[in-house]
């Protein structure tokens, strides 16, 4: 086999940002475009085992879910030297995972209106995922990545117009669903349990009639922890609680969206809405409940 890496051909490496049973995710930049990639490098499974299934699953569903502003892009996936190598997108503000952490030890939170982004956000990347008949399976704070870009602004006050424009610097936060690695097709489901935190009881009675619904009642409660009703239980009689529908208030936030947030994990998948009834509900449209 070839001795040269493609991988140290093509990328110099800059820092580790993460490891775990998916394998090592570096931040890289390309040689040959100077843009910064995440790359992920995970052992070469076994032929035929479970984890290729996965492996193929998750290229596959970045093949298939080209472009989207809310999923995190795919570039590339190769393999050598016994590893598999998927190049994608970096975002560059962490995930959400980091950003509650952060938040919980500041003793900070989100807004009414910062939680609102981050729900329609998300509810955007799940409508175009769940048009392509597909679904994601382990929607929770830490496949969520968030990308910052500070955007230049040229405003000019009329009144103090001493012939200069004001410069203001804006910044755009976008939050981007990351790691296809559950992803599987709605029609013919091949399920591997996402995060326990994260999954509903259908799903571990095995019933896979509304798929969709999961990554619904997931982002519910990944919203849910974001608002500070966290950490969540793994099992146990709290665990069981909330799938019993009980939710404590988030008393920071308006009824409203304690509202969606209850029906989004509510026991019966049918009641739960749909990623496209979140993105039309009222508690998100412009002026909604000021
Ligand atoms: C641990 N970790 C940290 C980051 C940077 C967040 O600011 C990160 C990224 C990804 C991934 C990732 C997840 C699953 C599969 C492949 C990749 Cl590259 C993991 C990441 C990914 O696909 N894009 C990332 O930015």
């Amino acid at each position: 086999e070839s001795n040269i890496s493609r991988y140290h051909e093509e990328f110099l490496e800059l820092e580790l940002l993460g490891t775990g049973e998916f394998g090592s995710v570096y931040k890289c930049t390309h040689r040959l475009d100077g843009c910064n990639y995440a790359v992920k490098k995970s052992i070469k499974p076994v032929a035929g085992s479970v984890n290729e299934q996965n492996a193929l699953k998750e290229v596959y569903a970045h093949a298939v879910l080209g472009k989207h502003q809310h999923v995190v892009r795919y570039y590339s996936a190769w393999a050598e030297d016994n590893h598999m190598i998927i190049q994608n997108e970096y975002c560059n503000g962490g995930s959400l995972a980091d950003t509650i952490q952060k938040m919980r030890e500041e003793d900070r939170y989100f807004s009414e209106a910062e939680l609102r982004q981050l729900l329609l956000h998300v509810a955007e990347g799940l409508r175009y995922i769940h048009s392509m008949q597909l679904v994601h399976m382990d929607i929770k704070p830490g496949n969520i990545f968030i990308s910052r870009e500070k955007s230049q602004m040229r405003v000019n006050y009329d009144s103090a117009d001493d012939g200069f424009d004001e410069e203001e610097t804006e910044e755009e936060i976008t939050y981007k669903i990351g790691d296809l690695g559950h992803v599987t097709s709605i029609n013919d489901p091949q399920v591997e349990e996402g995060d326990c935190r994260y999954l509903p009881t259908e799903i571990l009675r095995e019933d896979f009639t509304h798929l969709t619904k999961a990554d619904i009642f997931a982002l519910g409660l990944t919203i849910y922890e974001a608002g500070g009703g966290g950490p969540l239980p793994k099992n146990g009689p709290e665990w069981h609680d909330i799938r019993d529908g009980n939710l404590k208030e988030l008393t920071k936030y308006s009824r409203d969206l304690n509202e969606l947030l209850k029906l989004m994990v509510h026991p019966n998948p049918e009641m739960r809405p749909s990623a496209v009834n979140i993105i039309q509900h009222r508690v998100l449209s412009p002026n909604g409940n000021k």
